[in-house]
């Protein structure tokens, strides 16, 4: 067994202040793990707390307590064999697990102006050390392999349709060689055929020993990828 994301009595709240400081907790003592060559389907009503637990183990929100133990694994040697507990890491080292272990697709691509696409696809493989003209084709081919037409690399993707901005974060997470990858509604606005793409990036990136966690609202590609579901309604409280 080899434990990639461990979670640990998670407790997550948000306090909105300007609601009379309301306070809602979402997450309520979770505890998973995920494996090396697993993919895990957080599931449970909306509102149950997925994308915030997506979040939270990203880095995006704090914990109020628990912990979050990433292991940097076996496909990342950059790091070597270390656990660190994400709720307590310092944000520099958040930043590096960001460049070489934790990968994350969204649901939206957060576009930067004037960036092309083919830049956004190399820009993890630049950071993970990759030579310029290995980071250029690992791009251009999983672009190809997306259906992105490359009569579009050369464009900042701001003006593409949803499906096609979506292709481009997943080009860009799958590219790279993280060893989680956290997956927020992968497929949820693409065709058939791209469905399909996707799916076989999962395969090979499980079959490559990484740790899937993800969202699937379409349980046909659920049922295709996930080894196991985790019902976030277990650890609603009120
Ligand atoms: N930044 C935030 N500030 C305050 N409350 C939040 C914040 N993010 C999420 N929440 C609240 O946390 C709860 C869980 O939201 P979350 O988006 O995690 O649910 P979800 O299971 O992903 O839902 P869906 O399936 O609809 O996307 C909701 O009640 C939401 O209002």
């Amino acid at each position: 067994m080899n434990a990639m994301i461990q979670v640990q009595d998670l407790n997550k709240a948000f306090t909105l202040h300007n609601q009379s400081h309301t306070r809602i907790n979402v997450l309520s003592d979770v505890s998973f793990q995920v494996e090396a060559g697993e993919c895990v389907a957080l599931t449970g009503a909306s509102g149950a707390g997925k994308s915030t637990l997506m979040r939270t183990i990203y880095g995006n929100y704090k914990a109020q307590s628990g912990a979050i133990w990433v292991s940097q694994g076996a496909v990342n040697p950059h790091h070597g064999d270390g656990k660190v507990n994400l709720v307590e890491a310092s944000p520099r080292t958040l930043i590096e697990l960001r460049r070489h272990t934790i990968g994350y697709v969204s649901q939206f691509l957060r576009v930067i102006p004037r960036v092309p696409t083919l830049d956004i696809v190399m820009e993890p493989l630049r950071e993970q050390g990759y030579r310029e003209e290995v980071a250029r084709r690992k791009a251009q081919t999983i672009l190809e392999l997306l259906n992105i037409p490359d009569t579009l690399w050369h464009l900042a993707p701001g003006t593409f349709s949803g499906g096609e901005q979506q292709r481009v974060n997943i080009a860009r997470c799958f590219v790279a060689d993280y060893a989680i990858l956290l997956l927020d509604e992968p497929t949820a606005s693409l065709d058939a055929e791209n469905r399909k793409n996707v799916l076989y990036l999962m395969r090979e990136a499980k079959a490559a020993g990484k740790a899937l966690l993800g969202i699937f609202h379409d349980e046909s590609i659920r049922d295709e990828i996930a080894d196991r579901q985790l019902n976030m309604a277990a650890f609603s409280s009120p």
